[in-house]
């Protein structure tokens, strides 16, 4: 039986959902597929029209009842103040009973990061407040530690590189052919 891969993530300027296509372009190269979802935007249209915000990319909105409709996840995870989003917290907020309940023991999870300058976030506390809760949680690492990244300069004008794609897609290959042998 192949896995069910979900890629969920948090974009505000298009850097993590650029990323989050060439992750799930290495899913399916490695034979897999993979569907992207956003989380809740938990801010208003106007702070966003103040934030220069585009509009958001057409992916479905996880909820707690996706998670647990998959078998392993890649988290894409933009920088906020050195951390990661309020709206990665209000989602594991809503969500994190499901996971505190072990109701996704044995999922896999990986993640890749979006920041203004290389390094620039802590995003690694998303995964490692959920790898207590989810058992054999594959924290799956490419290049910078928290899988792959790119860096989008203080004005968000530079965009994911080819190479920083291409890092993201043979994460997201490697991270199918990991998980995909615990379901042969
Ligand atoms: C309110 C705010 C705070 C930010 N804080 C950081 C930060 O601490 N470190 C960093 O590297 N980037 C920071 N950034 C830059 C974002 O992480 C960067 O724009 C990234 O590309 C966002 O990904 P996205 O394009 O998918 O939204 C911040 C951006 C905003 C809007």
């Amino acid at each position: 039986m192949a896995p069910k891969v979900a890629i969920v993530i948090y974009s505000m300027y298009g850097h993590t959902a650029t990323l989050a296509e060439a992750e799930k372009a290495g899913i399916e190269k490695a034979g897999g597929s993979a569907t992207i979802y956003q989380i809740p935007e938990t801010l208003s249209e106007d702070v966003l029209t103040k934030m220069h915000a585009p509009p958001k990319p057409d992916y479905p909105i996880a909820s707690a009842s996706t998670l647990t409709e998959y078998d392993a996840f890649l988290f894409g995870v933009p920088t906020r103040y050195g951390n990661f989003p309020g709206q990665w917290k209000a989602f594991w907020d809503t969500t994190g009973s499901i996971w505190a309940k072990g109701g996704l023991a044995g999922k896999y999870v990986g993640q890749f990061v979006a920041g203004s300058s290389p390094g620039g976030g802590q995003e690694v506390t998303v995964l490692n407040s959920l790898s207590t809760y989810v058992h054999h949680g594959l924290i799956f690492s490419m290049g910078h530690h928290l899988g792959a990244g790119t860096f989008s300069c203080p004005d968000g004008s530079r965009q994911p590189t080819n190479l920083e794609k291409e890092t993201a897609t043979i994460q997201g290959e490697t991270f199918y052919n990991i998980v995909a042998k615990a379901f042969n």
